[in-house]
């Protein structure tokens, strides 16, 4: 607030408003005042900007007016999304208080505080992404995360405990992997790596809290919140718990009730999961497209086939971590085929569960009491096809698929509960009436008999009036500041009767209460107002016992993921044409007919050219690719980890036959994006990745290596890729494919028994380049960069003249003069040839037939020209 606002002379209303404001510093404050939220001083500058609302002003006791601009309340959340998404805290003040109650100020108090992490609108929210707010916590032991999507109830803790220089990129792996929205840290949080990472990703909202060293303080709070039983899921863990009770504690404190659906911590071990960087994510695309960032062209594009947003939501995790224990990836491979090898049921299952809503939102949305009626009829519809579902999965020959309809828990007891007491289109307000179906509570059908005959009686009094009066025109009229009035034109006042009471006086009306009317106006609406108060009870009643089936609801939606996942999979392997992999414990990948799946989904059928990979055993652990530009090297390296990737998490692949022996880790160095923001030169971030490879492979892993060595010089660049693949196939047993540009390295195939050169086949015709795509053994002699950069269009001098001193590079003669001084003949030639080019196009111009105007032109041209040489 502006100096020039003197507290003391504030109004009441505005002095409160400050009192509050004062508290909630780091937020914008909204004010409850009758049907608006308002907000006043430096945050209704900011807020009206922000939302490009009216800045008006209000009376404040000082001569200028307040600074003031307001929402309706009934559209306060979409207000209050706006403002979290372009990066604000928003604090909403309620009325706590029945204003026609209220003695004086109506109390209010701070209901909700909104941030990235705690956005519970299910609209707002990418419906198949998960919300997360996360917590982390740090010591000398190590460093844990505890996240929450407060919209779902999903709240998972992990640990990792490594050596501390290399703890901080592992976190920010996570931190990537969870991609949270708001991030909880203690005040005294100092680790460099990750404090830098968050500086350079300014989109996520870093909030600090006060850090206690008291431990036991830590497990009374998770104790409190989550109950005996989760806390003795983690009594071992005591960096999780301290990053979890610090969650708990910034949650509930703008909660005041327990949130029901936040019931249980799933305790991730990192280490039972494939690791897969977050470079190594970006670089496969596996979730965001490297050049638009969206998911467009992305693996998770073509594996997101799930029917419910649960599905997809599952998928997305899946993805993020896939498995390594073979059993755990068969269980889903088993099922996936389940559904693989029965249509009928896959196509059933799909129709049954696209008429399922978000079960998870919706059972938060009630936990945190803002679900309306209309959110109920929405969970009874995704309750109604449970039965059928469980139904058909029982009815499967398949003993899995029978489980997993067995599993399903039996939840018509909910649906019956909603169907029975809920109308099937109620309004969104739950104050107002007209939720209740007759015949669900005695009380509330008497009231409305009651409401009834009373109204029964007005249209009654209504005619009454117009017989005695003789006034035909006559009516009884309602509206919202008076109540009931009998409306009567200007020209018959001279005909009411003598009881009648003046009200109000319009242009061309007279309106008139009675004695009579008062009854029965106060009959109708004290009738009303019990009926929308005893509705808003049975809501109130509805909700509780909902409430209690929470932890079936939460089974529930979690097994309908689960299936809607397996057979969102089964779906897209026959769309596709996938197989399902082999999975073995052995060293090896093999894979027959293997393809890109997001490339070959862009091109025509049949115009992808599938490839086969063999590679892991002793003989060929490291393969060397060369191949012009633009034959498909990248594009074969991908494949092969999107392939491993797709069967880890339980996915058929695309290929005709697959044997994956399970990756621990996936690392890829490929391409060279600049990290000068990061303050790393290209070159430096290369070797930074390569270094990173080395030291944290191991022989289950699998590496991708494209074109290492290309951002130095290229005797340098030779040398180290060279040493590189000399060191891995003497020190490591990882399996590695390196594409490269330096033929040269084809040698060491004759040096080491455990490399082997691939080639990508081309066809040279008439000058110009085939693209074979198909992988070969054997070497590439040449990189023809030259004829791919024709097809790009570049000018023919230039490639002329590259031609040309290509031809004088290789010429072993070459080395022996002057290398300068050769390039320096190069560009007299160029120069000769321009100047030739000059003197005809003076030659041509004929002065005496130029107008004024293309006499300019042509000068204009020459001055061109001559500048270029
Ligand atoms: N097997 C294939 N079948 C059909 N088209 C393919 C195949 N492989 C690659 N392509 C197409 O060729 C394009 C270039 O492939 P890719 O980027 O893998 O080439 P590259 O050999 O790595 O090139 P460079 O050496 O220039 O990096 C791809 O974008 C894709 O459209």
């Amino acid at each position: 607030m502006t100096s020039k606002f003197k507290y003391e002379k504030l109004t009441p209303m505005l002095r409160h408003y400050v009192d509050v404001k004062n508290d909630f510093k780091d937020a914008l404050l909204l004010y409850r005042v009758g049907d608006f939220y308002e907000t006043f001083f430096d945050d209704a500058i900011i807020t009206a900007k922000v939302l490009s609302l009216t800045l008006t002003g209000k009376e404040c006791g000082h001569v200028d007016r307040a600074p003031m601009c307001g929402v309706p309340h009934h559209v306060i959340d979409t207000y209050v999304n706006r403002l979290v998404k372009k990066g604000y805290k928003v604090a909403l003040c309620d009325q706590i208080e029945d204003p026609k109650e209220a003695k004086g100020l109506v109390k209010r108090a701070i209901t909700r505080v909104i941030t990235p992490g705690t956005l519970t609108d299910i609209e707002s929210l990418e419906n198949k992404e998960n919300n997360y707010l996360l917590s982390i916590f740090e010591n000398e032991f190590g460093l844990a995360m505890a996240y929450c999507d407060i919209s779902t109830g999903k709240l998972v803790g992990l640990e990792i405990k490594t050596l501390s220089q290399s703890i901080g990129k592992k976190a920010i792996d996570q931190i990537e992997k969870i991609n949270p929205s708001e991030i909880v840290l203690t005040s005294n949080f100092n680790n460099y790596d990750i404090k830098k990472y968050l500086n350079l990703n300014n989109q996520i909202f870093i909030n600090y809290i006060d850090f206690t060293t008291d431990y036991e303080n830590r497990v009374r709070t998770i104790s409190e919140y989550l109950g005996k039983d989760n806390l003795e899921k983690i009594m071992d863990k005591r960096l999780i718990i301290v990053a979890l009770a610090n969650l708990l504690d910034y949650i509930y404190k703008y909660y005041e009730e327990k949130l029901d659906h936040i019931n249980n911590i799933e305790v991730l071990k990192i280490n039972e999961f494939m690791e897969v960087e977050a470079n190594t994510r970006k670089n496969l695309e596996l979730t965001r497209n490297l050049s638009t960032n969206t998911k467009e062209n992305t693996l998770i594009s073509i594996l997101d086939k799930a029917d419910t947003v649960m599905g997809s939501r599952m998928i997305h995790d899946w993805l993020e971590r896939p498995l390594i224990d073979k059993g755990k990836i068969n269980r889903r491979l088993d099922l996936v085929d389940g559904f693989y090898n029965d249509n009928i049921l896959s196509r059933n299952v799909s129709n049954l569960l696209d008429n399922v809503y978000d079960l998870e939102r919706i059972l938060a949305k009630i936990s945190y009491k803002r679900a309306n009626a209309r959110d109920l009829i929405s969970l009874k519809n995704s309750l109604r096809d449970i039965p059928k579902l469980k139904e058909i999965l029982t009815d499967s020959t398949n003993k899995l698929i029978k489980n997993l309809g067995y599993n399903l828990p039996d939840i018509y007891d909910v649906y019956k509960l909603i169907d029975e007491s809920i109308v099937d289109e109620p309004p969104i307000n739950i104050t107002e009436g007209g939720l209740i179906k007759l015949n669900y509570d005695e009380g509330l059908d008497k009231l409305k008999e009651m409401a009834d005959s009373a109204e029964d009686r007005l249209v009654n009094y209504e005619n009454e009036q117009r017989n005695l009066t003789g006034i035909k025109n006559l009516k009884v009229i309602y509206n919202k500041n008076n109540g009931y009035s009998i409306e009567v034109t200007k020209t018959n006042t001279n005909k009411v009767d003598s009881s009648y009471i003046r009200k109000q006086t319009l242009k061309n009306q007279e309106r008139y209460t009675t004695e009579e009317l008062e009854n029965i106006s106060s009959m109708i609406l004290n009738g009303k107002e019990k009926i929308n108060q005893l509705e808003y009870d049975i809501f109130n009643k509805i909700i509780e016992a909902i409430l209690d089936s929470t932890l079936r609801l939460q089974s529930l939606s979690k097994m309908i993921a689960n299936i809607d996942s397996l057979n969102a999979f089964a779906k897209i392997a026959h769309k596709h044409s996938y197989c399902r992999p082999e999975i073995t414990e052995a060293n090896e990948i093999i894979i027959k007919d293997g393809r890109h799946p997001v490339i070959e989904i862009n091109l025509d059928e049949n115009e992808f050219i599938a490839n086969d990979t063999d590679i892991g055993q002793d003989d060929n652990l490291i393969q060397i690719i060369t191949g012009p530009n633009m034959a498909g090297k990248s594009t074969y390296m991908r494949q092969m980890a999107l392939i491993i990737i797709m069967a880890q998490i339980g996915s058929f692949v695309p290929a005709s036959r697959a044997k994956i022996g399970i990756c621990d880790k996936i690392f890829t160095r490929i391409g060279a994006s600049d990290n000068i923001s990061k303050g790393e030169s290209t070159f430096m971030l290369e070797m930074n990745e390569v270094s990173n490879i080395i030291k944290n492979s191991t022989e289950k892993s699998f590496v991708i290596l494209d074109e290492v060595g290309r951002g130095t010089c290229s005797d340098d660049g030779l040398s180290i890729a060279m040493a590189l693949v000399e060191y891995l196939s003497k020190h490591k047993k990882m399996k590695t494919v390196f594409a490269t540009h330096f033929h040269e390295l084809t040698v060491l195939e004759n040096e080491l028994n455990n490399v082997r050169n691939l080639k990508i086949e081309i066809l040279e015709e008439n000058n110009n380049l085939v693209f074979l795509r198909k992988i070969k053994k054997g070497k590439s002699d040449r990189s023809y960069g030259i004829e791919v950069a024709k097809l790009s269009g570049l000018p023919d001098e230039i490639l002329d003249n590259a031609k040309n001193i290509m031809e004088k590079l290789s010429n072993e003669d070459f080395f022996n003069v002057n290398k300068s001084e050769e390039i320096k003949n190069s560009l007299e030639d160029i120069k000769d040839k321009k100047i030739k080019e000059l003197r005809n196009l003076t030659e041509k111009i004929n002065i005496n037939e130029l107008t004024p105007l293309e006499a300019m032109n042509q000068l204009n041209i020459l001055i061109e020209r001559i500048g270029e040489i």
